[in-house]
Formats: structure tokens, C-alpha cells, sequence
């Protein structure tokens, strides 16, 4: 048996004058999920979120919330609350104010408050800030302020729209984490509005991809990265070298590489593209004569990120350098020949206007046959 989503977004349309920004969407949301809403500017994210929340009303479509229609009430009304980009803190109140506001609002009692504010200061630990005044602290901190005050409103569903945008990277990378721990501590459903793709695949559980207005891949970050649904994907999640070609009887001819043999289930002559993910691409140095099914390439730099380098390969005939990550202690001197091999790939179908198409996830046994031991430095 399958529980009822907590959200049901279905055929929703949004449009602004003559621009479309939603083209139909459909999307669950399970109880207790963290779930992301990513794409790049302009590909209808916050249209979505704000929709969700009651400051957009769709032309077309239902939002229900375990089975109740949200269109149809008033933003105040919804079991919903949105934590805004710019945290929309009251700069004269302090911080434990900041937080019961809302419960004030709402006429709640004043040991309620008390008791309530309290937990979710210790939650997002700052009861030690909480006599402060918002200018009196740091932007992790003022985020946590609008946090706090976000879930001491026990909303079923919380939105995030770039939650993490004005803060600096090191603060991010740790806000990261903290936001993924008070959502599993408070037992809520978070939706966060991202165009970073590392921030998505870090906290979410699972992460809908959306494009132009449409819904391109929804899945777990797992299983966007292995088997990405499109090319726009696959180049949108994570770093991909992607190689175009064409479907033969036993597999892929690449345009300028020739046949890569991988199993599939395309009509020969159909456009496709096959996906290797650098850490998938073996290096080793160039030894002997050339054999069949082994490319060779130059390397032209390597760029060092502490625990791992990116090699980037000039490769002859292929329109861009491939990339390959190896451990960060291995040495590739520029202009060293390399020869190449993928321990695992993907394919997708070529058409990147496509959505829906699904990709399928080649295992290693499948392709070329890499030795264990090719990761050898030159
Ligand atoms: N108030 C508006 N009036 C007219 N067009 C709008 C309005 N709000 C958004 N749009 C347009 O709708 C489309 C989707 O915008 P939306 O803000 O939802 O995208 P987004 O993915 O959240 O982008 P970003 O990451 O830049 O915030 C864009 O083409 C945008 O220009």
C-alpha cells in the first residue's frame, strides 16, 4: 500500500502576460520529505513555491494538501508558511520576539509562547542570542531567526525559497547540513527552492528538475546523477562528458570516436548520448600500440581540488576535452599521452527537449573492459 502525499501539485499553469512559466506540472509531496525544486533562472522554481503558498494563482490546475484544496484559501489561511530570501526580519524587535510574532498574531497564549519559542531557539540553537537585535548578528544567524520563526508556527508543509542565497560559501556548506538535521528534528515537510545543484543534491531527498516550465526529472539525487532522464540533466547535475552520437546494432558510434559498445534498447539510427561521469573515466599512460575499443589523449591540464584532481584530455575528434577525476596525490604532466577507458555510463536520448524520456544507468560489466589497476599515474 502507498500512504497519500502530503502535496499534490496537478497540471499546474502559470502564466504572466504572454510568458508561460508553468506548463502543466504534476508533482507529489510525501509526508516528512525534504524535497528540492531546482533549475536554472527563470524555469519557474519560485512561480511554483509561490503558488504553493498562495501569492501566485495558477490559471489552471489543483494544489491539494492531504486531499484539501489550497486554491481556493487565502495565503493566512494555509497550513503553509514560506521563509522568504531575505528573511523579512523586524529589525526593532529581538530575536526571541522576532520568533513569537507570529504566535502572537495568532492570539496564542503566553506560556504557549513561552514554551514553544523556547524549543525552537534550541532546535536552531540560538537561545543564547535571544535579547539580540537582528543587525546585532551574523547572516547564518539572522537566517536561523527566520528559520525559527518559520517552524514555530508548526506549519505541515515549510517553503524555502533560496534559503541559503545571501549567505557566504563556508556558512552555506554548514547550513547545509544544519537544515537537513532540523528537518528530520522537527518532523516537517521542507520544500526548497534552489539553482544550485550541489546545495539541492545535499540535503534532498528526493529533487524535481525543472526546465522552460516543465518538469524534466523527478527522482532522488542518487538517481539523477546515474541515470539523468535527459541531456539537460545529465549536464545540469553534477559534471558529465557527454558524447553524442548514434545507435548501431551493439551500441553507440560516437561522432568522431567511433563505436562504443553499450547495451540498449534504441532503434539503430536513432540520436543519443552517452553520459560518463569523469570519476568514470580510467587513465592510464599510454603503452603500446594502439588496441581497438581504447581511446588515447593528450592531456592539456589538471586541475587540483585537494582530494582529487580533474585531468582534462584532448581527445582527437571529439569537439570538447573529455574530464577524468583521479585521487589528488596522482601527477598527469600536460601533454602526456593517456589512454582512456569508462568504467560506467549512461545513455540518454539526444533530444534535450525530451522530458520523460528515461535513462538508463549502464553498469560497469557492460562497457569496455577496464583493468583494476588503470589508474596508474604518467
Ligand atoms: N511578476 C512577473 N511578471 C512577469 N513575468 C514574471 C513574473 N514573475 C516571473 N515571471 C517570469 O516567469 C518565468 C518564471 O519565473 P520564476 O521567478 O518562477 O523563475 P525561477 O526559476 O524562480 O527563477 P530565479 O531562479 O531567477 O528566481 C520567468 O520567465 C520570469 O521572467
Amino acid at each position: 500500500m502507498t500512504t497519500a502525499p502530503l502535496l499534490r501539485v496537478d497540471g499546474v499553469r502559470a502564466v504572466y502576460g504572454d510568458t508561460v512559466a508553468l506548463h502543466g506540472v504534476s508533482l507529489d509531496i510525501a509526508h516528512n520529505e525534504f524535497f528540492a525544486l531546482l533549475g536554472p533562472s527563470g524555469c519557474g522554481k519560485t512561480t511554483l513555491l509561490r503558488s504553493i503558498a498562495g501569492f501566485e494563482r495558477p490559471a489552471a490546475g489543483r494544489i491539494e494538501l492531504e486531499g484539501t484544496d489550497l486554491l481556493g484559501m487565502p495565503p493566512h489561511r494555509r497550513p503553509v508558511n514560506m521563509m522568504f530570501q531575505s528573511y523579512a526580519l523586524f529589525p526593532h524587535l529581538s530575536v526571541e520576539r522576532n520568533v513569537a510574532y507570529g504566535l502572537e498574531a495568532e492570539g496564542v497564549g503566553a506560556a504557549e509562547i513561552r514554551r514553544r519559542v523556547g524549543e525552537v531557539m534550541e532546535a536552531v540553537r540560538l537561545a543564547p542570542l535571544a535579547k539580540r537585535r537582528p543587525g546585532q548578528l551574523s547572516g547564518g544567524q539572522r537566517q536561523r531567526v527566520a528559520l525559527a520563526r518559520a517552524i514555530v508556527k508548526r506549519p505541515k508543509l515549510l517553503l524555502l525559497d533560496e534559503p541559503l542565497s545571501a549567505l557566504d560559501r563556508q556558512v552555506r556548506a554548514s547550513m547545509q547540513l544544519e537544515l537537513k538535521r532540523l528537518q528530520h528534528e522537527v518532523g516537517m515537510t521542507f520544500v526548497v527552492v534552489t539553482h544550485d545543484q550541489e546545495e539541492a543534491m545535499s540535503m534532498a531527498d528526493r529533487i524535481a528538475v525543472l526546465r522552460d516550465g516543465r518538469l524534466e526529472q523527478l527522482a532522488t539525487p542518487q538517481e539523477l546523477y546515474r541515470a539523468p532522464a535527459s541531456r539537460f540533466v545529465a549536464s545540469f547535475i553534477g559534471t558529465a562528458n557527454l558524447l553524442d552520437g548514434r545507435a548501431t546494432a551493439a551500441g553507440i558510434a560516437v561522432e568522431g570516436l567511433g563505436e562504443v559498445p553499450v547495451p540498449h534498447s534504441l532503434a539503430a539510427g536513432e540520436d543519443a548520448t552517452l553520459v560518463v561521469r569523469p570519476e568514470h573515466v580510467v587513465l592510464a599512460p599510454v603503452a603500446g600500440a594502439s588496441s581497438a575499443g581504447v581511446l588515447r589523449g593528450e592531456v592539456v591540464d589538471t586541475y587540483f581540488l585537494g582530494g582529487a584532481s580533474t585531468v582534462s584530455i584532448e581527445v582527437a575528434g571529439l569537439p570538447a576535452p573529455m574530464l577524468a577525476t583521479v585521487p589528488g596525490t596522482t601527477e598527469f604532466a600536460r601533454g602526456a599521452g593517456v589512454e582512456l577507458r569508462f568504467g560506467e555510463a549512461s545513455l540518454v536520448s539526444r533530444d534535450p527537449a525530451e522530458p520523460g524520456s528515461v535513462g538508463t544507468s549502464i553498469p560497469t560489466s557492460a562497457m569496455p573492459a577496464v583493468p583494476a589497476d588503470q589508474s596508474a599515474s604518467v
